[in-house]
């Protein structure tokens, strides 16, 4: 039966990648997705400002929205500190099952909780069901109409303090123009444009960077 491209690239990670080593794993997934086929990681370009902002807030919590094959999910755990916690969320069970064993194989599993299911639903559980008082840093990197809403909904459940900071991909290529303009308008956030590239390609695109001001 033919294969689905999330696991063919669980298949790149176990071919090229050392178990136990997350930045070979980044590595495999990069070299798959650049000369095989592209697949909507963060990659290799935008995953170098994903780095730095990682290594700048030195976060003791992560909120990962959408894992799909685990690429950033192990990119960012493989900078946190020792007792950090990154709970990465994903509705698709295919794309979850991956996900755990590209997590399994960079060694991170104590650092990283994959949790099944849609963030609106998630989200409003987070303090209760995992113990989570706020997020230092919320990538976001799933369906681009979510980003808007969720934002306002972690904002309601008081999961974001003053100082957190909020990391969304794509925000040009495919865009999402609604979470732009609310992010860069309102007086409680403090936004910032890291200009890069789509992954693996030379069309625009970007990460927007932005802290909330309480
Ligand atoms: N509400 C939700 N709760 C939990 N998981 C959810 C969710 N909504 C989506 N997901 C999951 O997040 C991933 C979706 C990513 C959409 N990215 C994209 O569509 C995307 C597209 C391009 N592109 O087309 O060039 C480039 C990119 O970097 C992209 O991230 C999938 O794994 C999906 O199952
Ligand atoms: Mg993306």
């Amino acid at each position: 039966t033919q294969s689905t491209r999330p696991q063919r690239i669980l298949g790149a990670v176990q071919q090229n990648a050392t178990r136990g080593d997350p930045r070979s794993v980044v590595r495999a997934i990069d070299q798959y997705c650049r000369n095989q086929e592209w697949a909507m990681n963060v990659g290799d370009e935008k995953g170098c400002i994903l780095d730095s902002v990682v290594s700048e807030v030195n976060p003791a919590t992560v909120l990962e929205l959408g894992t799909y094959c685990g690429y950033s999910t192990v990119r960012i755990a493989s900078l946190l500190p020792p007792h950090a916690k990154l709970i990465t969320l994903e509705f698709n069970p295919e794309f979850a099952v991956i996900a755990r064993q590209v997590i399994a194989w960079a060694g991170l599993e104590d650092k990283i909780q994959l949790v099944e299911g849609a963030s609106g639903d998630l989200i409003p559980k987070m303090k209760e069901q995992f113990g989570v008082e706020t997020f230092d840093l919320v990538f976001l990197d799933h369906w681009k109409d979510r980003y808007l809403p969720d934002t306002k909904l972690m904002e309601e459940c008081g999961l974001l303090r003053k100082g957190s900071v909020l990391l969304a991909d794509n925000v040009i290529c495919p865009g999402t123009p609604e979470y732009l303009e609310f992010v860069r308008s309102s007086p409680r956030y403090e936004s910032q444009y890291f200009k890069s590239h789509l992954e693996y390609t030379k069309v625009e695109d970007g990460l927007e960077k932005s802290v909330f001001l309480g």
